[in-house]
């Protein structure tokens, strides 16, 4: 079933920095985050012609950006610099109860979405995947509610990727539309969640949760983790549990 197709407690295998200083996710517990008044308000300027493209991946699916250009960036909030966006993406369950990678008070989230920026003071996203400040991402928890409309153009696309390695055109989108009102956030030094677990990510997770429907859930859940002519395996559950915290300070945007 589908967990031989994600086996988190399997990487250590064959990458031993799954245990290392700064993994991710976390835990994120708000009464032992620490409000910094020097955190800038995040900017986000998104293009979205920029868009180009919907993958199955295997493990997840993503949507790649044109990243050639400063045309869709990330500025502010925890980071210096300019951070252009790469792709984004989303991890999920097999049921309602689970699917996020961050837990809040040790409450997990049916999904959540991962928006992967890159710091351009690196001459590509190759080069900035290993350096400690290469990475920002941004999280969102998706909770369950009213059926989000901004998100139905993505999961619309999803019927003709449904095996791993197809991909299908996907243009004029603007992921700021898939964003909550509030733009608060906690933020971390980490890791990207799946292999090779690079710790070269600041986490700049959202607060403010966006809403999906069970309806809309079932769709994310009609993807496989398998190639087209195998044994059909469905893609859920494609999420890490929390990591241990190490002795690291989350730090909050907001009061
Ligand atoms: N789930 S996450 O932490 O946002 C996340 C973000 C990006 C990647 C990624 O690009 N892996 C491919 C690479 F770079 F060659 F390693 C993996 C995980
Ligand atoms: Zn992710």
């Amino acid at each position: 079933s589908h967990r031989w197709f994600f086996r988190p407690d399997k990487w250590i295998e064959s990458y031993p920095v799954a245990d290392g200083p700064r993994q991710s996710p976390i835990n994120i517990v708000p009464k032992e985050t620490q409000y910094d008044s020097s955190l800038k308000a995040l900017k986000l300027r998104y293009n979205p012609s920029d868009a180009n493209g919907l993958l199955n991946n295997g493990h997840s699916f993503q949507v790649d950006f044109v990243d050639d250009t400063d045309s869709s960036t990330l500025t502010g909030g925890p980071i210096t610099g300019t951070y252009r966006l790469r792709q984004f993406h989303f991890h999920w369950g097999a049921s309602d109860d689970r699917g996020s990678e961050h837990t809040v008070n040790g409450i997990n989230f049916p999904c959540e979405l991962h928006l992967v920026h890159w710091n351009t003071k690196y001459p590509s996203f190759g080069e900035a995947v290993d350096k400690p400040d290469g990475l920002a991402v941004v999280g969102v928890f998706l909770k369950i509610g009213a059926a989000n409309p901004r998100l139905q153009k993505v999961l619309d696309a999803l019927d003709v990727v449904t095996t791993k390695g197809k991909q299908t055109s996907f243009s004029n989108f603007d992921p700021k539309t898939i964003l909550p009102g509030s733009l608060d956030y906690w933020t971390y030094e980490g890791s990207l969640t799946t292999p090779p677990l690079l710790e070269s990510v600041t986490w700049i997770v959202l607060k403010e949760p966006i809403s999906v429907s069970p309806a809309q859930m079932a769709l994310f859940r009609k993807l496989l983790f398998t190639k087209e002519g195998e044994a059909e395996c469905c893609m859920v559950n494609n999420y890490r549990p929390p990591q241990p915290i190490k002795g690291r300070q989350v730090r909050a945007s907001f009061k």
